[in-house]
C-alpha cells in the first residue's frame, strides 16, 4: 500500500514538474520581457528562502556611469586565469590597450573556485534584452552583464572579509600586466590649446625591447638597482606609514653611450609602468608643468633626459648672486650651453622652482607609484638642490664598458660566453675606455658572414683604435702643456741676454 502510495507520489511530482516547466517555456517565449522580468525575480525570492546559498552580483555597468565597473574588470581578469581550465563555455577577448588575448567565461558558462576550503562558483549572466543592447549605451531595456558569485552561507564572512579583496586585488595585478603599456610625449602640446579637453600628452606603444638582462653592467650594481625598483613597487605601505608620496626619484649620469636611455627602458619593462618623456623645452611654463603633472596616471616612470642641457636651470638661481660677476665668465657659460640648447629663452619660461615643485612639491604627490628619472652627461653641471637626496633619492654612474659588461653583451650579441680572445679584450679594456654603444656596435655581425670570431676581431680592432687615439690625445695635450713653458723659458733666454746692454 504504502509502495503504490510512493509510486503515485513521484508520479504527481514528476507531472507537476514538467506541467510547470511547460509553462514556463511559455513564458519565456511569449510573455512580454517586463513580465518574464517579474515572474523571474519572484521565483528567485520563493526559491531563496529554502536556498542555503548566497549570490553575489557584480554589474558590469553601476548607476548612470558610461565607464565599466572596476570590480567588473578585476573580475573578469581574475577569472580570465582559471576559467579555461574548467569552464565549458568560454569566450576570447582583447580588450581595448590591452596587448594580450584572454579567455573569459561565456554568458550562462560557470566556473568554480576554491579558496581556504570553501567553494565558491562564478558565473556570467545578463539581464535585459541583447537584441537592443547598443555597445556601452544603456538603458533600463538593454542588456546588462553581470557576474554572479555563489557560495554557502557559511563562508559569508570569509568571503566578505577576504575572498573578494582577494579576487580585486589579483584582478587588477593580471590586468596591469596585461595592458599594453604607452609611451607618452609632451611635444605636441599645442593641439591642446585647440582642443582643450584633450590630453597634453600624445602617446604610442611602448614597446622597446631592452631589460635588465640586456644593460651591460657589473652583475652586483645590476642587482642592486633591481631589488631598489622592485622594493620601491611593493612599498606602497610603508611609503604611507612614513607620510611620504608614493615616489622615487632616480638621477642616472654618465658620458654619452653608456646606456642611461636603455636602462630606463629596462625599468619601465621590469615594473611594466609606463613612460613619460618629459621635453622641457616645449613646456610654456611652470602652469603648464603642473597640468602636465596631473595627467600623469600611477605606475608611470617620467623622464627628462638631459637634464643640464633642457633649460638653464643650473644657472637661474646663481645668475641673480652673480650678476657682478666679470663678463668673461658669463660669455663663457653661454658659450658652453649654447650649442645645446636652441632658443631656450623664446621657448619656455619654466624656472627650477618649477621644477623642483614639479618633482616634490604638493602636486606630485597626486596619482602615486611614480618614478622620476633625470639623466645627464655632465652632473657636476646641476644645481645641488635639484638633485639631492629626496628629490633624486638614488644616483646611478653609468660608466665606460668594463670586462663584466662586455661578457653580457657577448652573450646577448654573439651567445658566447667564453672564447680565447677574452683575455686580450680584458686587457686592452683595463688600458683604454670604450663606452658599451662602441662595444655593441664592433659586436654587431655587419653581413650574414660575420660569425663570432669575426665580431670579437672587430673589438679588438676598435679597442686598439681607441688605445690608439687616447694616447695621441694624451701626447697632443701634454704638448700643448709644455709649449707656454716653453715659451717662458725663451722669453727667459731673451730677457738674460737683453740684461747687459
Ligand atoms: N650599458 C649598456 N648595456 C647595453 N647596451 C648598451 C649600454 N650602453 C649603451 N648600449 C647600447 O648603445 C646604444 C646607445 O645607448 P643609450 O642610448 O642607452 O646611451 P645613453 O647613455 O642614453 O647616451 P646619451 O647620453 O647620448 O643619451 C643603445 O642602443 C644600446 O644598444
Ligand atoms: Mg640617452
Amino acid at each position: 500500500m504504502a509502495a503504490i502510495t510512493m509510486a503515485e507520489m513521484w508520479t504527481t511530482v514528476g507531472s507537476s514538474i514538467a506541467s510547470f516547466m511547460f509553462v514556463w517555456t511559455i513564458i519565456r517565449q511569449y510573455c512580454p520581457h517586463e513580465v518574464r522580468l517579474y515572474l523571474e525575480k519572484s521565483m528567485q525570492r520563493l526559491m531563496s528562502f529554502f536556498n542555503p546559498y548566497i549570490h553575489v552580483n557584480i554589474h558590469e555597468f553601476t548607476g548612470t556611469r558610461l565607464n565599466r565597473s572596476e570590480a567588473y574588470g578585476a573580475v573578469e581578469a581574475y577569472l580570465s586565469t582559471n576559467s579555461s581550465k574548467s569552464a565549458k563555455r568560454l569566450k576570447l577577448e582583447m580588450e581595448k590597450d590591452s596587448k594580450k588575448i584572454v579567455l573569459t567565461i561565456d554568458e550562462y558558462g560557470k566556473v568554480t573556485d576554491e579558496f581556504q576550503a570553501a567553494e565558491i562558483s562564478w558565473a556570467l549572466r545578463a539581464t535585459g534584452s541583447p537584441q537592443q543592447s547598443m555597445g556601452y549605451r544603456q538603458n533600463s531595456e538593454q542588456e546588462r552583464r553581470y557576474y554572479q558569485l555563489t557560495f554557502h552561507k557559511r563562508y559569508r564572512e570569509m568571503i566578505a572579509e577576504s575572498y573578494l579583496e582577494h579576487v580585486i586585488k589579483k584582478g587588477k595585478e593580471i590586468r596591469v600586466k596585461n595592458r599594453q603599456r604607452k609611451l607618452y610625449t609632451n611635444g605636441v602640446t599645442d593641439r591642446f590649446w585647440v582642443y582643450p579637453k584633450q590630453s597634453m600628452w600624445a602617446d604610442v606603444q611602448f614597446e622597446h625591447p631592452a631589460t635588465f638582462d640586456s644593460v651591460a653592467m657589473e652583475p652586483e650594481k645590476k642587482q642592486e638597482i633591481i631589488e631598489d625598483l622592485l622594493n620601491f613597487s611593493q612599498s606602497k605601505d610603508f611609503y604611507a606609514r612614513i607620510g611620504k608620496a608614493w615616489k622615487r626619484g632616480y638621477l642616472l649620469y654618465g658620458p654619452p653611450g653608456t646606456g642611461k636611455s636603455t636602462m630606463i627602458a629596462a625599468m619601465a619593462n621590469l615594473l611594466n609602468y609606463d613612460v613619460y618623456d618629459l621635453e622641457l623645452t616645449a613646456v610654456k611654463d611652470n602652469t603648464e608643468l603642473k597640468k602636465l603633472l596631473i595627467e600623469i596616471t600611477g605606475k608611470s616612470i617620467i623622464v627628462i633626459e638631459d637634464i643640464d642641457c633642457s633649460l638653464d636651470l643650473t644657472g637661474q638661481r646663481k645668475k641673480k648672486k652673480t650678476e657682478k660677476e666679470t663678463d668673461d665668465k658669463n660669455e663663457q657659460e653661454k658659450k658652453e650651453t649654447k650649442s645645446k640648447v636652441p632658443n631656450e629663452e623664446s621657448l619656455s619660461k619654466v624656472t627650477l622652482s618649477g621644477l623642483l615643485n614639479f618633482i616634490d612639491g604638493l602636486w606630485s604627490a597626486c596619482g602615486g607609484e611614480r618614478i622620476i628619472v633625470f639623466t645627464t652627461n655632465y652632473v657636476e653641471k646641476l644645481d645641488p638642490a635639484l638633485i639631492r637626496r629626496g628629490r633624486m633619492d638614488k644616483h646611478i654612474e653609468l660608466s665606460y664598458c668594463t670586462f663584466e659588461g662586455f661578457k653580457v653583451l657577448a652573450k646577448n650579441y654573439l651567445l658566447v660566453e667564453a672564447h680565447p680572445s677574452f683575455e686580450t679584450i680584458e686587457r686592452l679594456m683595463e688600458e683604454t675606455k670604450i663606452t658599451p654603444a662602441d662595444v655593441a656596435e664592433a659586436l654587431m655581425p655587419k653581413s650574414r658572414s660575420e660569425d663570432a670570431e669575426k665580431c670579437l676581431s672587430n673589438l679588438i680592432q676598435a679597442l686598439e683604435e681607441a688605445k690608439k687615439e687616447a694616447a695621441m690625445k694624451k701626447a697632443e695635450e701634454e704638448s700643448r702643456e709644455k709649449e707656454p713653458a716653453k715659451d717662458d723659458s725663451l722669453l727667459q733666454d731673451k730677457k738674460d741676454t737683453e740684461e747687459p746692454q
